[in-house]
């Protein structure tokens, strides 16, 4: 064997491995899984052709990862193997081939839509539910019954004597993934990359309260103990029966051709699903076949995944512009000769920092692959380097910070503006401060942020409750009535809860949920300010990053200036100032939310949950109310179909009346 394969061999067990932990123990790969699987590729290509050379880290050599959280683990008593997987026609037909030579007669086949999402075991006995867990190795996975046990529609409790054990995807709904995802954007979190790396974050999280707000739901896919029939597809129908969700665009079909029209007709739905798919799988539907195929280290023989490849686009990099965050990180952002990629036109890419440039050794003037996947923010994936002229140019970091000139200095992979002055930063964190989740001032958006600093009206965030309404009563495009305005929801902001104000100030690593679990455990700034760095790490959810973080920006002199300021102008720095907001004017009332309203969903769940009131995923007799936006998924039909009271924003404003401003 050639040196230069055995070399090309263990680059590739070295660099899949990475992408495997950066997948399945980070929850946040690097390269699209087209990509990944295009690696693992050539990896089997050249083990079969060299299998003495077959390593034992070889990632062929086993399923997923072991587990290495802090969960339990638990030992699966059927294997939970991977699929192999297809990207076309001729693929799947070797793959149908192959199982009709190695079986007497030609068997049934059920397709089924491809969840994106995260797989796990059920086990219950005697009808309750005992364990949820992770596949992790396919040996061993974690106990993750805590957080299974927040979806709805999972039964809790079934009509079955003896053991039974099923297997499904968990999943996130499509908008309840960009739900999420916007929230880690505005928490300065980097946004999951797909459905399922946020399924599979979500339910290995320790605290279930997190899953439990995330709306985490499950496809039922097969039964691996107590079966009851002789074929995968009637106990399918028999899991149904039992109360259990099973998909219901899964089929059975009888040839090659009907397998490929399933197929199809699955690829024509996905855009309208409410989840992700990524494929389909196929599978033989007698279980006696089943067994007769058997299984390889890693996958059975009897099924197969088709995956839909993902839309890329070649394009050119025109240019690299560099954005300053409120935290002063300096982004490289690509702008691209505009392409129409997944029905939108791409005009930018992310490029994330330094390293990810070297890694792709990408110049501008380069044609570039772009390639965009859901609702996640696209991508350049490589360099098409036979398209070079010799005319691109190195992508420079600025020695300076862009805005404001100020020194930079590199932090990890980061170039970070030092200049406590920077506009940039100022921008940044005054449009934070200012935002929906966070002080919700109406009027004071971006352009008008912009706009105001560079008027020297702002220098500091807390300039906003000291602005000159008469001043701007002046300026172009202003006038009384709008400065009036301002004057009210700036007034208004001042009413904001502690969390709020604490999310507002802008503390790196501090997002909403952070902010909420600070300020009920220290209930107060004073106590937070005394807090060391080992108090902070003692409470669930915040680790050293976090901690550290609060710790040193509460003793930066700016920072507590800021807040002395802000403290004087009457916004809260503790819980006991928000009691008198509390009402209990929903206590016991349950609702549900369906269609698109004016504000996000999460605004509305927080406002009826502050209110005493209950919000659930489904509609069901105990629900109170069915508040019904724009275009109404199922959930409208349900409450019409129960009895359910169905009312509008209005209306709902009206019961609890007037608008949020009060509360
Ligand atoms: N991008 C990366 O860096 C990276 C790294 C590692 C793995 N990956 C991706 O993950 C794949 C391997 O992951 P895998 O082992 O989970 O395999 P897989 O996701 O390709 O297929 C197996 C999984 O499909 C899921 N599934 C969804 N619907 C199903 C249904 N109806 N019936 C049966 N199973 C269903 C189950 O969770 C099952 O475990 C790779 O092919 C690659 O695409 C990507
Ligand atoms: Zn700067």
């Amino acid at each position: 064997m050639d040196e230069s394969i055995l070399k090309e061999y263990q680059k590739l067990v070295d660099e899949i491995n990475y992408h495997d932990y950066r997948y399945y123990v980070l929850n946040d790969p690097v390269i699209s899984d087209y990509e990944y699987d295009q690696l693992y590729k050539r990896l089997k290509e050249i083990e079969s052709k060299y299998p003495e050379i077959i390593s034992p880290y070889s990632p062929t050599q086993r399923v997923g990862y072991a587990p290495v959280s802090n969960l339990k683990t638990v030992k699966h008593e059927v294997k939970m193997l991977s699929l192999d997987n297809t990207y076309n026609e001729g693929e799947l037909k070797d793959f149908y081939n192959r199982v009709l030579k190695n079986l007497e007669s030609v068997p049934s086949f059920v397709v089924e839509p491809k969840i994106d999402g995260a797989a796990v075991s059920l086990t219950y006995e005697d009808g309750i539910l005992q364990i949820g867990a992770t596949r992790g190795d396919g040996v061993t996975g974690e106990d993750v019954t805590h957080n299974v046990k927040t979806i709805k529609s999972i039964p809790l409790k079934i009509a079955v004597k003896g053991k039974l054990v099923v297997r499904g995807e968990v999943f996130l709904p499509k908008s309840e993934f960009e739900r999420i995802n916007d929230e880690r954007v505005k928490n300065g979190l980097e946004p999951f990359a797909n459905p399922r790396n946020a399924a599979a974050g979500t339910l290995k999280l320790l605290d279930p309260r997190i899953a439990a707000q995330r709306n985490l739901d499950i496809f039922i896919y097969s039964v691996d103990i107590g079966r009851k029939h002789d074929t995968h597809f009637d106990d399918l129908n028999y899991l149904k029966g039992l109360g259990f969700k099973v998909n219901p665009l899964i089929k059975k079909v009888e040839s090659f051709e009907d397998i490929i029209s399933h197929i199809e007709n699955l690829g024509k739905m996905r855009d309208e699903l409410d989840y992700e798919i990524d494929g389909a799988v196929i599978k033989v539907n007698e279980y006696s076949y089943q067994e007769q195929l058997g299984e390889t280290i890693k996958y059975p023989r009897w099924a197969v995944a088709f995956k839909y490849p993902p839309e890329l686009k070649t394009t050119v990099l025109k240019d690299v512009i560099f954005q300053v965050g409120r935290t002063g990180i300096i982004t490289p952002v690509a702008v691209l000769e505009p392409v129409h990629i997944s029905g939108s036109v791409v005009k930018r890419a992310t490029l994330h920092n330094e390293d990810e440039i070297r890694r792709l050794d990408v110049k501008i003037g380069d044609t570039v692959f772009v390639e965009k996947s859901g609702e996640i923010i696209p991508k350049i994936i490589k360099v098409v380097k036979e398209k070079r002229t010799g005319k691109e140019k190195e992508i420079v970091f600025p020695e300076k910070c862009p805005v404001c000139n100020g020194l930079v200095r590199k932090e990890n992979a980061y170039y970070v503006c030092l200049n406590p002055d920077c506009s940039a930063k100022l921008k940044a964190s005054i449009i934070h401060f200012a935002s929906r989740d966070a002080m919700d001032i109406k009027g004071l958006g971006e352009a008008i942020v912009e706009r105001f600093v560079d008027l020297g009206f702002l220098k500091s965030i807390a300039d906003i409750y000291t602005l000159d309404f008469e001043k701007i009563a002046l300026l172009d495009g202003f006038g009384k009535k709008s400065a009036e305005n301002l004057k009210k929801s700036i007034e208004d902001s001042k009413n904001r809860s502690f969390d709020r104000v604490l999310y507002a100030l802008g503390i790196r690593h501090v997002g909403i949920k952070t902010a909420r679990i600070l300020t009920n455990h220290f209930k107060n700034i004073e106590k937070l300010q005394k807090a060391t760095i080992e108090e902070l790490v003692s409470i669930d959810e915040v680790g050293e990053i976090i901690a550290k973080s609060v710790y040193y920006t509460l003793r930066d002199e700016n920072f507590l200036k800021l807040i002395e300021r802000l403290k004087s102008y009457g916004l809260k720095f503790s819980m006991e100032d928000d009691k008198e907001n509390k009402s209990e004017k929903l206590k016991g009332l349950k609702f549900v939310i369906t269609g698109t309203l004016s504000k996000p969903r999460n605004y509305y769940v927080e406002l009826i949950e502050k209110l005493g009131g209950e919000v659930s995923s489904s509609v069901s007799k105990k629900t109170d109310y069915v508040i019904v936006g724009e275009d109404p998924g199922s959930k409208y039909n349900k409450a019409i179909s129960l009895g359910v009271k169905t009312i509008n924003e209005e209306e709902f404003y009206k019961l609890i009346g007037g608008t949020d401003e009060k509360y």
